[in-house]
């Protein structure tokens, strides 16, 4: 080994596994083990180096693009021929990117709010006063709204009312007016992206990736399932194009295709969807099943979220307050993210030969960072392990400024953040409000790092509030 590059230390590992066999035991206590014992960088294998020191995450997250790639192959030895493709499609993306961020803005987002509150308020009362499996009936909602959001202006502009169904079909079949409603396209793209997901975060259980060759029934699902929603996504976008523009773009598909700059391709616009679709799947879904478990866990939590909401006069989803008027709302939701960030583990893939702190890393190699323990970690935090949602009313910011990532950092930050803090908040407020909760398995609810970090198999009853 040349001086060049020093060998990162790390747990020693078993013979052939390393440290997978511990990691899959109980991946955040294996990690935070190994960051007491090796400090703030250390090696996980061969190819995987933990950063934990936020300056160093930071400093790989603005590098991204140049370096460092945040795309990374679910299945390995499609490496090369998929860096190639990212290196292609990389500057188009970053342009697209731009194009898809005006549609997202805060002022984007607001806009999309009473459209959002009814389809979560739809959602809601349909399952009212049954157990319910939060994280699945939390993640059919964003993943209905996001697909909303891209397509739900097609092909009628009429918006259900609250009390009709969620995706817009009308309660008895028939289209109101003798219009044909928007809702069939979202659903279809919602259905075809949650089986994509699903098929995804099978490959991502497991911590080892499977050569690209092996024709295992994952791989293929996998494959399959990708194949369906680059369809149903083209199939959209050449009925739009065919359509027209509309005179005030209505969804983020408008703003694609008639939005100003640059025209884009529908390779260009279905990369966006894509990415939007998938890169949001199941994310403020599981914000909000871990919003419900403390809910759950503090009433006196819902009851001055309740509060704030009937004093900015929340009564129907038809005309939801700005969610800046709910502050405390968004203080909790600020909360949630730190002790439960969704995204838990970030990596990077090392494209050029680069350096982080004091260690040399090459081509092939990986960075990863779990903001779950930089977001608990006493040196940056006071009372890490204290659920405070007051800490972001007082100006209590962390230690260190670059302690907080939920939406990561950098130019391949969540184009999606404000929107999905918006959904957050309104959802949150609406839950406080109408619902008590009854939550009967606290204890097992516990934080289970998957693709996603989840409440392990949280179930509740929402009882209606006279
Ligand atoms: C609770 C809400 C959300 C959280 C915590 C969250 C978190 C994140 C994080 C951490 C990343 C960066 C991952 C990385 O750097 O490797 C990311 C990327 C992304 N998110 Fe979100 N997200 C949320 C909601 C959304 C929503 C609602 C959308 C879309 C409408 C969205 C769209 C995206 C996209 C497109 C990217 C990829 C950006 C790129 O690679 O250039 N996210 N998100």
């Amino acid at each position: 080994m040349s001086e060049r590059y020093q060998p990162v230390p790390g747990p020693p590992g078993r013979f052939l596994v390393g440290n997978t066999y511990e990691y899959d035991q109980d991946r955040l206590a294996f990690l935070a083990r190994a960051q007491r014992d090796y400090g703030d960088v250390f090696r996980f294998s061969p190819t995987a180096v933990v950063v934990q020191d936020p300056e160093l995450i930071h400093d790989v997250l603005v590098r991204t693009n140049a370096e460092f790639r945040a795309e990374s192959p679910l299945v390995s030895g499609a490496a090369a021929r998929f860096q190639e493709l990212i290196d292609r499609r990389l500057p188009v993306w970053m342009s697209t990117r731009r194009k898809g961020w005006r549609g997202m803005n805060a002022a984007g987002s607001a806009a999309y709010g009473s459209r959002l509150l009814r389809q979560f308020a739809a959602i809601m009362d349909e399952r009212a006063g049954r157990e319910v499996e939060v994280l699945s009936l939390m993640k059919s909602f964003s993943g209905q709204a996001i697909a909303d959001f891209c397509l739900g202006g097609q092909p009628a502009h009429r918006q259900p009312a609250h009390g009709e169904p969620a995706h817009g079909e009308p309660a008895h079949g028939e289209p109101a007016d003798g219009q044909p409603v928007r809702g069939e396209p979202v659903r279809v793209v919602a259905e075809a992206v949650e089986r994509a997901a699903t098929a995804a975060s099978a490959l991502m259980a497991s911590s080892l990736t499977l050569p690209h060759w092996w024709p295992t029934p994952r791989i293929r699902r996998f494959r399959r399932t990708a194949r369906e929603v680059r369809s149903v996504l083209l199939e959209q976008i050449a009925a739009r194009r065919a359509a027209g523009a509309r005179p005030h773009p209505e969804d983020l598909l408008d703003e694609l295709l008639h939005g100003e700059g640059a025209e884009l391709s529908d390779e260009a616009v279905y990369d966006v969807l894509n990415v939007v679709l998938r890169a949001s799947h199941g994310v403020p879904g599981a914000s909000l099943s871990w919003i419900v478990r403390q809910f759950a866990l503090d009433p006196d939590l819902a009851a001055r979220v309740r509060k704030e909401a009937g004093d900015a006069r929340l009564t129907t989803p038809d005309d939801p307050p700005d969610p800046a008027a709910l502050p405390y709302t968004e203080a909790v939701i600020k909360e949630v993210l730190r002790m439960y960030p969704p995204t838990w583990l970030m990596g990077r893939d090392i494209v050029r030969e680069t350096r982080v702190g004091e260690w040399n890393l090459r081509p092939g190699q990986q960075v990863m960072f779990c903001t779950y323990l930089v977001h608990r970690d006493p040196r940056w935090w006071t009372y890490p392990e204290e659920f405070l949602p007051e800490r972001w009313l007082g100006g209590d910011v962390p230690h260190s400024r670059y302690a907080y990532l939920p939406f990561g950092a950098g130019p391949r930050i969540c184009l999606g953040n404000q929107l999905g803090m918006t959904q957050l908040v309104l959802a949150t407020a609406w839950l406080a409000a109408r619902f008590d909760i009854e939550v009967s398995d606290l204890d097992s609810a516990v934080p289970a790092p998957q693709a996603l970090l989840v409440p392990r198999g949280l179930r509740a009853v929402f009882h209606p509030r006279a």
